[in-house]
């Protein structure tokens, strides 16, 4: 049992949930490689977050959390939010997490509160920000197939490195890693179509998908990935980068939020978090 060390308390970070089914009960989860890479890569506290938005309370929220995570997810954004056909009845979809998330993104990134988007977290920031997505990517010409694509073998094999990428120079992943490409792992059969408004290209994949972005003009960290580096940490420097960067950047905001607390204002502007 970790010793609990009352003096530096980790920063918490709210994970969005889906909503899923068990035998027609309701349930709010997250997969647990998202919170292990949160505990563990870093060293945030994660907490689950409902998906329904009259249980939220934002000032309560963003007084609270030190920063927020969208993790992946096999349902996928209803399309209606971009102003394309509705997606085929038989495709998964989660209006509960759509709602949620796209209830709370104002607030959390004018507050600059560290926001790290993963999969269909990345495709929702892409979304939020006027973006659109193609619904079958590997279809489009000379794509890659960036389908999991085996179903039917162990789950290691789903998170096996499927393709490079190709680092953006000048952005924030560049400073993450000297590498001009980097092995990813691939489970998505959407991708972004249309890039949203002042959203920075971070990566991209051979076939020109875009795989990374970060949200340049906002106050905080905002960081969407195509890929899961929470399941390459045990091979990936960039992605042990990745999130030990983001747990600076929801340390950063929970010193701001403790200077609030006891100066009752904003006195040290010193330390408002910025985009790091
Ligand atoms: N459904 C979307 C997004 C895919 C995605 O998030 N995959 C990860 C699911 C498994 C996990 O969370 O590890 C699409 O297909 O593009």
């Amino acid at each position: 049992m970790q010793s609990i060390d009352l003096a530096n308390p980790r920063p918490v970070v709210a994970v969005i949930c889906d909503r899923i089914s068990y035998f027609q009960h309701p349930v709010h989860a997250v997969p647990e490689t998202y919170l292990r890479a949160l505990h563990e890569a870093a060293n945030v506290m994660p907490v689950l977050l409902p998906v329904s938005p009259e249980m939220l309370d934002l000032p309560t929220l963003l007084s609270t959390v030190d920063g927020v995570m969208l993790p992946g997810s096999p349902s996928n954004v209803a399309a209606e939010r971009y102003q394309a056909e509705p997606l085929p009845e038989q495709t998964l979809k989660d209006i509960y997490r759509d709602e949620t998330v796209f209830s709370l993104l104002p607030q959390v990134i004018e507050q600059g509160i560290p926001l790290l988007a993963i999969c269909r977290g990345f495709q929702e920031l892409n979304v939020f920000f006027g973006g659109t997505l193609n619904r079958a990517v590997h279809e489009r010409p000379n794509a890659l197939d960036h389908r999991e694509g085996c179903h039917d073998r162990p789950l290691t094999c789903w998170y096996e490195d499927r393709h490079l990428v190709e680092i953006m120079p000048c952005g924030l992943l560049s400073t993450l890693t000297r590498a001009p490409h980097v092995s990813v792992n691939s489970l998505h059969h959407q991708g972004v179509s249309t890039l949203g408004q002042g959203l920075r290209i971070e990566a991209l994949a051979p076939d020109g998908l875009i795989e990374a972005f970060t949200a340049s003009d906002s106050p905080g960290l905002v960081l969407g990935l195509q890929w899961h580096p929470e399941m390459s940490l045990g091979h990936s420097p960039l992605a042990q980068q990745i999130f030990s960067h983001y747990g600076d950047a929801c340390r950063q905001r929970q010193q701001f939020r403790s200077s609030l607390n006891f100066s009752g204002d904003n006195k040290n502007e010193s330390i408002r978090p910025v985009a790091v």
